[in-house]
């Protein structure tokens, strides 16, 4: 097999496969509703990106179900989208990563302001963890404390279990990629790849080093050129290959994909998760887009004003948030008064003046007659989003909640009307009181 085969996940409009089976497609996050009409099939309950259709939902689980098949793992034990081991030379050992009670204040004008507060989480060797949160919450604070790059007020971290706390940057053996790139303009792309090893006087074969990168990273007889030269996801494959060239034990990407757009976005993304996979790399990116936390980590860790809020798997995080700050923070949620209709009638109980509802969590009924129990609604209105309708259902009293599906689950399965009566059920167990303070992501400082 080519290296120019095994990077094939980074042509753009190739889509691969989720290595994470049963997560990419979770119903529960921006999911896809139910509805229980008489004598209509259920839809399939399956998350693929938001808004996917069922369709291709179904046809990537497949494949995901084919590529998880016991021996289709090439990767030291880990799943490989691409079924296609690394290049022996590029292949390292991933750091397990320990941050132990980690804080951060900086000096302002102001006084003393918080930026971490007793971050603690582990990372496993060879996995990705994506940080992510409002603006300000602390995720680059953290990521540059890991890094070296600032010192911290409190706290250590370890690399398999050694306390490499107190050593400089550059004995931690890390890779960065940020959002700009940081490339140097007047070297070509190989001198861009190769400037780690001269630095550190690796004594590495460098031409060797630079086919490898630029193969892995589908940059092919691009050596040459100069970054102005390049696309921008060019130029973001040149960033990932030179962080990859001193063959870095843990790899911190900060919004590596700000500024591309959606599409090359998505299709970087998936190459990335390839790529990390093989080399095997610990690895930790700092986004703002859910949508890739969720397509390219194995865990994710939400911040709130400098703290951990939560951490796990995306599926654990999305089933079972823990807060209303996750709840809201994460996947679609309508906000209800605790006292409407909704609420009382699915017995839920709160001393919160809100309760927040997923709309993946709706079930929907036509004829009363199956569900007695159910609040009544009317489709008040319906949007066509274009591959996907969005329903507005209010309630008897005047309490309104939106759901959306896919247009293909909305033919199949809904395939509502406006006036139209449905009959509405959430489970309790599913429901979460809050108030709008529980919900606040304004940096807390002191
Ligand atoms: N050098 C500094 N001096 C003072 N305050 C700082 C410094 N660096 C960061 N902060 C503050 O610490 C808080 C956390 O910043 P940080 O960059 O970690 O947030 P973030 O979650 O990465 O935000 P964003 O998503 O907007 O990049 C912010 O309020 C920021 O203003």
């Amino acid at each position: 097999m080519s290296a120019a085969a095994r990077c094939s996940s980074l042509h753009a409009g190739v889509r691969l496969p989720s290595a994470f089976p049963g997560r990419a497609v979770d119903p529960q996050h921006h999911g896809q509703q139910q509805l229980l009409p008489a004598q209509r099939p259920q839809p399939r309950h399956r998350r693929a990106a938001p808004l996917v259709a069922a369709a291709e939902a179904a046809s990537l689980e497949e494949q995901q179900q084919q590529q998880q098949q016991p021996g289709s793992s090439e990767n030291g034990g880990q799943p490989s989208t691409s079924g296609r081991g690394a290049a022996p030379a590029l292949k390292v050992r991933g750091a397990k990563v320990v941050v132990q009670d980690m804080v951060k204040h900086f000096e302002t004008r102001r006084g003393l302001f918080k930026a971490v507060n007793g971050a603690s989480v582990d990372m496993e060797p060879g996995t990705i963890t994506a940080l992510l949160g409002p603006s300000g919450s602390g995720k680059t604070t953290l990521l540059r404390l890991i890094a070296g790059l600032e010192e911290p007020t409190a706290g250590r971290v370890f690399f398999d279990g050694e306390d490499i706390t107190g050593r400089s940057v550059p004995d931690r053996d890390l890779g960065f990629v940020f959002q700009g790139y940081a490339l140097f303009k007047h070297m070509t792309v190989a001198d861009n790849i190769t400037f780690g090893p001269r630095m550190r006087k690796m004594g590495l074969d460098l031409e060797a080093k630079v086919e490898e990168l630029l193969q892995l990273t589908e940059l092919e007889g691009l050596g040459g050129r100069y970054p102005p030269q390049l696309s921008g996801g060019q130029k973001q494959r040149v960033a990932v290959a030179r962080a990859l060239a001193c063959n870095p034990r843990l790899l911190l990407l900060d919004e590596p994909f700000g500024a591309l757009d959606p599409v090359v976005r998505k299709s970087l993304r998936h190459g990335l998760r390839d790529i990390v996979r093989r080399v095997g790399v610990t690895t930790i990116i700092v986004t703002h887009d859910q949508e890739e936390a969720w397509d390219i980590a194995d865990h994710v860790v939400i911040f709130n004003k400098g703290a951990i809020e939560q951490h796990g798997t995306p599926e654990e995080v999305a089933k079972e948030p823990m807060s209303p700050f996750v709840m809201n923070f994460v996947g679609d949620v309508s906000h209800v008064p605790a006292s409407c209709q909704l609420v009382r009638k699915m017995g839920f109980h709160t001393d919160k003046p809100f309760v927040m509802v997923r709309p993946s969590d709706i079930r929907l009924r036509t004829n009363f007659e199956e569900c007695q129990s159910c609040a009544p609604a009317t489709v008040h209105d319906k949007a066509n989003l274009g591959k996907s309708v969005r329903y507005y259902l209010r309630f008897d009293d005047d309490v309104d909640v939106d759901l959306t599906v896919s247009r293909k689950v909305d033919e199949e399965v809904y395939d509502l009307g406006v006036g139209q009566r449905v009959f509405v059920q959430v489970p309790p167990a599913k429901m979460m009181g809050f108030d709008y303070s529980d919900i606040d992501a304004t940096s807390a400082g002191i």
